[in-house]
C-alpha cells in the first residue's frame, strides 16, 4: 500500500477538520496503537456501546473521518494540512453515515468536524511524510522513539491538559521514587494556549528526575473517555504505569479494564495519595502526616481563575512563579485580555446601533484596541458574494468568528454585530474564541413586531411581499439564544441606555476600567 508521489496528483483531496488532523497524527505516529486508520461503522459502534473493537480488542473512543457526500464513492483519499500539504493517504475501505454524533463532539462542535455531513470514511492511512512543523515541534516525538530511549524501563506517565502545581509535583515524585519509575509527562495540546502549557510542563522538570521525559501529544479531549484514552496513548509511549488525577471517581471513570487492557501493551492506573500544604512547616506532604489543622486548602480552579482575571499574584506556596508566569501570559488580566462582544437579533433589532456606540463609547475611555465587524460591513467586504442561505449564513459566521478570534487572540476587542440565527454556529464562534480569549454573547431581543415597525431599509415590507425569500423573523429560522450574557429588547430603550448596559457588563466583568 505504497502511495507514489505521481499517484496523488489524481486522487480527491480532503482537508479534514481540526480534531481529526490531531487524530490522523497519531493514527500515523502510532500513538493510537493497535489502530492504524479511521473506524467503520461496526467498530465505531461497538467502541461506543463497549469500549471495545468488534475484534473484542479495548479501545475507549470512536475515532472516526467526516467526508463530504461526493466523496463517498472514492478509493482513496488524500488527507491535507490546512496549507492543502498532503498528509496521509486513506485507503477506503468502507464509507458510512453515522447517525449519532461521537461521545464528546456534540452536533455544531467545531473540533468534531469542519464539515457539515453525516458520512464517514474508514480505512487505513498511509503517511507521505509531509514537512513537520509547528512549535515544539522537536520534543513531539513518536512513541516508537520514546520507547526506544525508555528501553523496557518502568515508567510513570502523566497526561495533563493544565500546568502541574508543587501538589502534583510532591506526589509524581513520590510515586516515581515508590515504583522506581521514570516519569513520562504528556502535555496534552490542541486546544488553545498550547505553548504556554507545554513551556510550564518543561519548566518544572527541575523539580523532577533529571531524566523526566516530557513529550506534547496533540490529544483532542473527549469528555468521560479522556482518561481511558490518555492511558492507552501513554502506554504507547512505553508507560507502564499511569498517573490518575487524585480521586477515585477518575480512576473509575477509566475503567477496571485498563490495569491490563491497552491490547499488547499492559498500563497500570495508580492514584497518589492525597497531598496538602502543611502550614505548620510550610511544605507539600502526603495528608496522612499533616495534623488536620495545619492543612492549608489550596485554591480551586474557579479561585485561581478569578486571581488571573484580577490580575493578582498566585501564591508561590501553591505554584512554581515560572508556572504562574505561564498561566498569566496564557490568562492576562481581564481589562487587557482580548474580547469579542458578539450581538445577535434580529434585522432592525438594534445590533449595529449598539455596536457602533459600544465601539465609540471604548475608544473615547482609551486603553483598549476596537475593531467593529458590523453585519452589513462584512457582507460587502469579507463575504461578499454570499447569499442567506444557511449554509452561506454559517459561513459567513464563521467568516467572523475567525477574524475576531484573531483579534481577540492579539489581545484586542471585536465587535460584531450580525444576525447570526443559528444556535449551533454561535456556539461555534464561542469556541473559537474562548480558545484566545473571553466571549460574550449579548442578544438584542427586540421583538419582530419593532423590528419591522422600524423597517428601516425597507426589508421587512419587501420580505413580506414576497420579494425577499428566507428573510429572517418572516420566511427564515431565528434561534432564540440561551446562552447569552445579557438580553437588551429595544422597544422601551434609547440607543444610549442599550449601549450603556453593554458597557455595565463589561465593566461588573472587569474587562473595561471603570471610569
Ligand atoms: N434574507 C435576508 N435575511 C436577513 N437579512 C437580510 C436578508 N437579505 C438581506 N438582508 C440584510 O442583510 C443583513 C443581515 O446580514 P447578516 O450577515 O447579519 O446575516 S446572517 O448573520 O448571515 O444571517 C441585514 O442587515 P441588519 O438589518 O443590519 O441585520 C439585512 O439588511
Ligand atoms: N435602544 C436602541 N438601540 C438600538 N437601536 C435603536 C434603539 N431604539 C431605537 N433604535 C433604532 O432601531 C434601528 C436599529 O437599526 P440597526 O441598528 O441598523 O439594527 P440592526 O443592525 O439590528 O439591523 C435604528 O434606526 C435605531 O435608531
Amino acid at each position: 500500500m505504497t502511495t507514489e508521489a505521481g499517484d496523488l496528483r489524481d486522487m480527491p483531496s480532503l482537508t479534514p477538520g481540526p480534531a481529526e488532523l490531531a487524530d490522523l497524527e497519531l493514527l500515523l505516529n502510532g500513538a493510537f496503537h493497535p489502530l492504524t486508520g479511521f473506524l467503520g461503522a461496526v467498530d465505531a459502534a461497538t467502541v461506543a456501546a463497549a469500549g471495545r473493537l468488534a475484534d473484542g480488542t479495548p479501545w475507549p473512543v470512536p475515532v472516526t473521518l467526516a467526508i463530504p457526500e461526493d466523496l463517498t464513492k472514492e478509493e482513496r483519499l488524500v488527507l491535507a494540512d490546512p496549507e492543502g500539504v498532503p498528509v496521509a493517504v486513506l485507503h477506503v475501505t468502507e464509507t458510512w453515515r453515522d447517525a449519532a454524533s461521537p461521545p464528546g463532539f456534540p452536533e455544531g462542535d467545531p473540533l468534531r468536524t469542519s464539515a457539515t455531513t453525516s458520512w464517514r470514511a474508514a480505512g487505513p492511512v498511509e503517511a507521505l511524510g509531509a514537512p513537520e512543523h509547528g512549535p515544539f515541534r522537536r520534543l513531539r516525538r513518536s512513541p516508537r522513539e520514546v520507547r526506544a530511549e525508555l528501553a523496557g524501563a518502568t515508567t510513570l506517565a502523566i497526561a495533563t491538559r493544565t500546568p502541574l502545581h508543587r501538589r502534583h509535583l510532591g506526589q509524581l515524585r513520590q510515586l516515581a521514587e515508590k515504583l522506581d519509575a521514570r516519569l513520562l509527562l504528556l502535555p496534552l495540546i490542541g486546544e488553545g494556549h498550547d505553548d504556554a502549557l507545554v513551556r510550564a510542563v518543561l519548566a518544572v522538570r527541575r523539580e523532577l528526575p533529571a531524566d523526566s521525559l516530557v513529550v506534547p501529544v496533540p490529544l483532542i479531549e473527549r469528555p468521560g473517555r479522556d482518561l481511558a484514552l490518555a492511558a492507552h496513548v501513554a502506554a504507547a509511549y512505553g508507560a507502564t504505569h499511569f498517573f490518575t488525577a487524585d480521586s477515585e471517581e477518575s480512576a473509575h471513570a477509566a475503567g477496571a479494564a485498563l490495569v491490563v487492557a491497552t491490547g499488547d501493551v499492559p498500563i497500570e492506573l495508580v492514584t497518589p495519595e492525597p497531598w496538602a500544604f502543611d502550614e505548620s512547616v510550610e511544605v507539600w506532604r502526603p495528608l496522612s502526616k499533616i495534623e488536620a489543622d495545619h492543612v492549608r486548602p489550596e485554591p480551586t480552579d474557579a479561585e485561581l481563575a478569578a486571581l488571573l482575571d484580577r490580575g493578582e499574584k498566585i501564591p508561590e506556596w501553591f505554584t512554581l512563579p515560572v508556572v504562574a508566569e505561564e498561566l498569566r501570559r496564557a490568562h492576562p488580566p481581564r481589562h487587557g485580555r482580548g474580547l469579542t462582544v458578539f450581538f445577535t437579533g434580529l434585522s432592525g433589532s438594534g445590533k449595529s446601533t449598539i455596536a457602533r456606540g459600544l465601539a465609540d463609547a471604548l475608544v473615547e475611555r482609551g486603553g483598549r484596541t476596537v475593531t467593529l465587524l458590523d453585519g452589513d460591513v462584512v457582507r460587502r467586504l469579507l463575504s461578499a458574494g454570499l447569499t442567506f442561505s444557511k449554509d452561506d449564513r454559517d459561513l459567513n459566521i464563521r467568516r467572523i468568528g475567525y477574524v475576531a478570534a484573531e483579534i481577540t487572540r492579539h489581545g484586542g476587542v471585536a465587535i460584531c454585530a450580525p444576525i447570526a440565527p443559528y444556535a449551533a454556529t454561535r456556539a461555534e464562534v464561542r469556541r473559537m474564541v474562548n480558545a484566545t480569549g473571553d466571549f460574550v454573547l449579548v442578544h438584542v431581543a427586540t421583538p419582530l413586531e419593532e423590528c419591522e415597525r422600524r423597517d428601516r431599509k425597507g426589508l421587512y415590507a419587501k420580505a413580506r411581499a414576497g420579494l425577499i425569500p428566507e428573510f429572517t423573523g418572516i420566511s427564515d429560522p431565528y434561534e432564540v439564544p440561551d446562552d447569552a450574557e445579557l438580553t437588551l429588547d429595544t422597544t422601551e430603550l434609547t440607543p444610549e441606555a442599550a449601549v450603556e448596559r453593554v458597557l455595565d457588563l463589561l465593566v461588573a466583568g472587569g474587562w473595561v476600567r471603570s471610569e
